[in-house]
């Protein structure tokens, strides 16, 4: 296993074309909150956002758009219950992460189904949280021609694996991965996070246990999206989100006990400008 290293930050992370629009950055669609969860909508928008997608829209129950778009202007939203609006959204954007919040109802259930059977070849789709736990229950197929990026913790790496914790080894992961899409990437949430792409393993050699707060990894999804949409589908854009959210927490952390995720979140436009500053342009 390599741990990767902080060049990808400026290797990823490259100044913008003057003469470019927000359509060169990524069009972003996130499925995402429920009545119970509204914070994980909003967090894993928010981090898409500060993150430099060029546009974002979030498909969620009518109930939380005040407080979206309240909290995040910059984001439009769907109601996720309109089938033919979310189907137009869905072939309308090139990254699409659902789960955050979703909860694991017969609507999020639909939702995660409809999406495994309606994106294409030129689209990338994120699982996340509830997603994943539906994806396990359901027994769902990943058999979608998209490229398709899984960011279970152990727990929900757990449940769709069935490898308890112990058994979480990388002879095991890999051979799970291999089984449910031999296409995927695995990123797998801990403490020093893994990324399993074929016969790629790496590490990430930052994070910390201020870390262990809710939120924290519908915001790491939120940056996988919008770097995705701006910088492309790959192992070296999915490195580079983990580990500029593990970096600025990791800053946090020197002087605050717990780190917010909203607190990463504000601070991404600055680091990113900083990395691209180094960048070889
Ligand atoms: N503000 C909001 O709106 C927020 C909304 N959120 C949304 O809530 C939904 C549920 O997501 P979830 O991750 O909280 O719970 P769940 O699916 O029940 O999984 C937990 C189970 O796995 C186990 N477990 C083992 N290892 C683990 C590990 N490393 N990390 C975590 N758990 C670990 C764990 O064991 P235990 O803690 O009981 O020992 C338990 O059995 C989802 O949609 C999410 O987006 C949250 O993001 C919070 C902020
Ligand atoms: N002890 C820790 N050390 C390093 N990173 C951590 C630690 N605890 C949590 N994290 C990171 O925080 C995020 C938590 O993700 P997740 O459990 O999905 O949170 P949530 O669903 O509440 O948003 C992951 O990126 C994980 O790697
Ligand atoms: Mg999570």
């Amino acid at each position: 296993m390599k741990n990767i290293s902080k060049n990808v930050l400026t290797q990823v992370i490259k100044p913008r074309n003057p003469e470019s629009y927000k359509g060169n950055y990524g069009k972003v669609l996130i499925i995402a909150g429920s009545t119970l969860f509204g914070g994980a909508a909003i967090l894993c928008s928010s981090a898409a956002i500060a993150s430099g997608a060029g546009l974002v829209t979030v498909a969620t129950t009518p109930e939380k758009f005040t407080a979206l778009n309240v909290k995040i202007p910059e984001a439009m939203t769907l109601d996720y219950h309109h089938k033919k609006e979310l189907l137009n959204a869905i072939h309308n954007n090139s990254v699409i992460a659902i789960g955050p919040g979703l909860g694991t109802s017969s609507i999020a259930k639909g939702l995660v189904k409809t999406v495994l059977e309606n994106t294409t070849a030129k689209q990338t789709v994120i699982f996340d949280a509830s997603a994943l736990t539906v994806i396990a229950e359901e027994k769902f197929i990943l058999d979608t021609p998209s490229n398709i990026i899984m960011t279970p913790h152990q727990g929900e790496w757990q449940r769709l694996s069935n490898l308890d914790i112990p058994n979480q080894t990388v002879a095991n992961n890999l051979q799970k991965l291999q089984e449910l899409n031999s296409k995927s990437v695995l990123v797998l949430k801990k403490h020093f996070s893994e990324i399993y792409y074929q016969d790629q393993i790496l590490k990430i050699a930052a994070g910390n246990p201020g870390m262990a707060t809710g939120g924290m990894g519908d915001t790491l999804t939120g940056i996988i999206a919008g770097f995705v949409g701006q910088f492309g589908y790959s192992v070296q854009t999915i490195s580079a989100a983990l580990l500029i959210h593990s970096t600025i927490a990791d800053k946090i952390n020197q002087k605050e006990y717990v780190v917010l995720p909203t607190k990463v979140i504000d601070k991404l436009p600055k680091y990113m400008s900083k990395y691209s500053s180094r960048s070889s342009k």
